[in-house]
């Protein structure tokens, strides 16, 4: 199996209470995983740990390894320069479950981060938007309306967009924290296809509340508990709902 980020001894404590307790943890690359389990045990700060993203809360302390292969292998992602920290955070893109569009128009929405963060050619901008809006099947829904204000798309398609702009970056791994949990059983569905689509191009880390959305899309799916992942599924045949359903019921509350 290739690796696209490991965990080692990783703890996390928000104001001196700890909420991670010792995760080893390594994340298949080009593949799905799956965080399940019951509210507040620790999926979204797990989440947030890849992208270093606790960091931002200064009553937060991340103690363990954190390593990552962004295209050169793996690498400690400990210690970082606000400048390492915002080159990481292109390289891992998050999603999170309500969109979070610009208010400005849709192709903005994916050209400013590319000039402001990027400096890119406006020739490249073009490029990447289309391409990324074709990556999320949103191209012939927006093609003649690239200059309309993103907010007035409905949520799917916001989410879509909010995808589009992490792809546009060209990223290596995408954290996704329940990215369908906002949207209609449609839209919600439009996202699941994407999300298996995008699979063989980039590593996946997925908070999912839906059972049966994580068995669908998992490869390696990690049952939390209380700060503690207390189960990893690799084989699919194991991945039933009724199954996880009757695991994560049986823990003491
Ligand atoms: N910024 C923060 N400051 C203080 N405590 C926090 C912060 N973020 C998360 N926590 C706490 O960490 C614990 C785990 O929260 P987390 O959101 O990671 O759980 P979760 O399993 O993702 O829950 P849910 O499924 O409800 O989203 C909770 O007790 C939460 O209150």
């Amino acid at each position: 199996m290739t690796i696209a980020a490991q965990l080692s001894r990783l703890s996390i404590k928000f104001h001196r209470h700890s909420i991670l307790e010792n995760i080893n943890l390594t994340i298949p690359k080009n593949k799905i995983t799956v965080f399940i389990g019951r509210s507040g045990s620790g999926k979204t700060t797990l989440l947030r740990s890849f992208n270093r993203l606790n960091d931002e809360y200064p009553e937060c302390l991340t103690e363990g390894e954190i390593k990552l292969d962004l295209g050169t292998g793996l690498q400690l992602y400990n210690r970082l320069s606000p400048k390492a920290l915002s080159e990481l955070r292109l390289k891992v893109g998050i999603l999170f479950q309500t969109p979070n569009v610009l208010p400005v128009s849709i192709e903005k929405n994916i050209s400013l981060p590319l000039a402001k963060l990027l400096h890119l050619a406006e020739a490249e901008i073009r490029d990447r938007v289309q391409q990324s809006l074709q990556d999320v099947g949103l191209w012939e829904e927006v093609r003649h309306r690239l200059h309309s204000a993103a907010d007035k798309l409905s949520g799917g398609q916001q989410q879509r967009l909010c995808l589009a702009r992490i792809l546009a970056l060209k990223p290596k791994i995408l954290l996704l924290d329940e990215p369908t949990a906002s949207l209609d059983i449609l839209a919600a569905r439009k996202i699941e296809e994407l999300i298996e689509k995008l699979a063989p191009k980039y590593s996946l880390i997925m908070v999912s509340h839906s059972l049966a959305q994580a068995c669908r899309l998992a490869d390696r799916l990690c049952i939390f508990d209380k700060g503690r992942i207390i189960a990893i599924i690799d084989n699919k045949q194991e991945m039933q709902e009724e199954k996880l359903a009757g695991i994560i019921s049986a823990l003491p509350e």
